[in-house]
């Protein structure tokens, strides 16, 4: 689906990148292509491989085969260049509960060895400020909400100016309140030209916040683009709810249209949700619902309405559908999605 990209342009980018724990095969020879300036949304279900990829992205676990990119250097090898330009939210860092957000970030700072002392008060205040937890600052973490906890992790990422930022499930356990504010911290950030690679399960977080997105399914990749390319390869059906299927099915494939197949009455029920009642005596009992996929050479709808009803088909409801994303991320990956918002 993803056009070539210059690899100048990618802030990431893998060739056939593997791990396998014992037998098990946790990520499949994946090429990842993250453009600079994208927001990149890293989806799949549980247990596809986001994590695993991450760890391996910032050199937390080996790769068993394939190489990788970070911002133009290759890793691991150049770990100590790359780190301190990326700013990440894995597992949530370890934060002392008993010492106060400020603190708690003082002190991750004093362990990097790239953060000058010099700025660090006015550093740690800048990433409370950004992350909105100033007025919290002095308060101890573990009276912080989940949501509050998560913009810590944030801060902490945010300490260094940073040109990527990767994040694993940054909504994941937040409360609806929770999660809107990191989806809103995101957004700003990835509005100031940060690269953000974000990892989700939620189909409704990336169509929310994402440029792109690469979609995993037990270990591959197997799908990544912008997400206008996802959303424009989705098919359209034509449906025809008619007591006539036999005539409409021949109308239809003389119009050049691949037809699916005839249901009985009972699949109508998504046709009928949006079709006029059919008139008293003309119930549905005796029709079926047609499907046909349109293809860029097909003609248009009300044409086809018009060659069906030329032919003396008797037209009870007619629908155009697009498959939806979530449809399409069920195809792809043979699973059910959680789509809650
Ligand atoms: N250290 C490990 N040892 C053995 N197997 C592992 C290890 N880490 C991950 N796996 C396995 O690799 C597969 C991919 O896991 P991974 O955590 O990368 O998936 P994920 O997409 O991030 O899922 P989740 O959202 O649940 O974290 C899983 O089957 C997991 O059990």
């Amino acid at each position: 689906m993803s056009a070539a990209v210059d690899s100048a342009d990618l802030a990431i980018e893998t060739h056939g990148l593997t791990k396998r724990f014992r037998t098990q095969v946790a990520v499949d020879g994946i090429d990842l292509a993250v453009p600079r300036g994208a927001v990149y949304g890293f989806l799949g279900p549980n247990g596809s491989g986001k994590t695993t990829t991450i760890r391996m992205l910032l050199g937390l676990v080996g790769a068993t085969a394939g190489s990788a990119r970070v911002l133009g250097d290759e890793m691991p090898r150049r770990l100590d260049a790359v780190l301190p330009r990326v700013g990440a939210l894995v597992e949530g860092p370890a934060f002392s509960p008993y010492l106060s957000g400020e603190q708690n970030l003082r002190r991750f700072d004093a362990a990097d060895r790239h953060a000058p002392s010099r700025t660090r008060d006015a550093r740690v205040a800048a990433a409370l400020d950004r992350v909105g937890l100033s007025h919290a600052a002095r308060k101890k973490a573990h009276a912080y909400s989940l949501g509050m906890k998560q913009r810590l992790g944030l801060a902490n990422a945010l300490l260094m100016p940073r040109e990527l930022l990767v994040l694993d499930e940054p909504t994941n356990g937040l409360d609806p309140q929770g999660t809107r504010e990191v989806r809103a911290l995101v957004r700003s950030l990835a509005a100031d030209g940060t690269t953000v690679f974000v990892s989700s399960h939620l189909l409704a977080e990336v169509e929310q916040l994402c440029t792109h997105v690469g979609v995993m399914s037990a270990g591959r990749l197997v799908t990544q683009g912008t997400l206008e390319e996802f959303r424009s390869t989705g098919e359209e059906r034509v449906e025809v709810l008619t007591a006539d299927p036999g005539a409409a099915r021949a109308v239809l494939v003389r119009l050049g249209l691949v037809v699916d197949g005839v249901a009985g009455t009972a699949g109508l029920e998504t046709l009928l949700a949006s079709a006029p009642r059919p008139a008293q005596g003309a119930g549905a009992d005796d029709a079926a619902l047609v499907t046909a996929r349109l293809s860029g050479d097909s003609p248009a709808p009300d044409a086809i309405v018009a060659a069906l009803v030329r032919d003396g088909v008797r037209v009870r409801g007619f629908a155009v559908r697009r498959t939806s994303l979530e449809q399409r991320f069920v195809e792809l990956t043979g699973e059910g999605f959680d789509v809650v918002a």
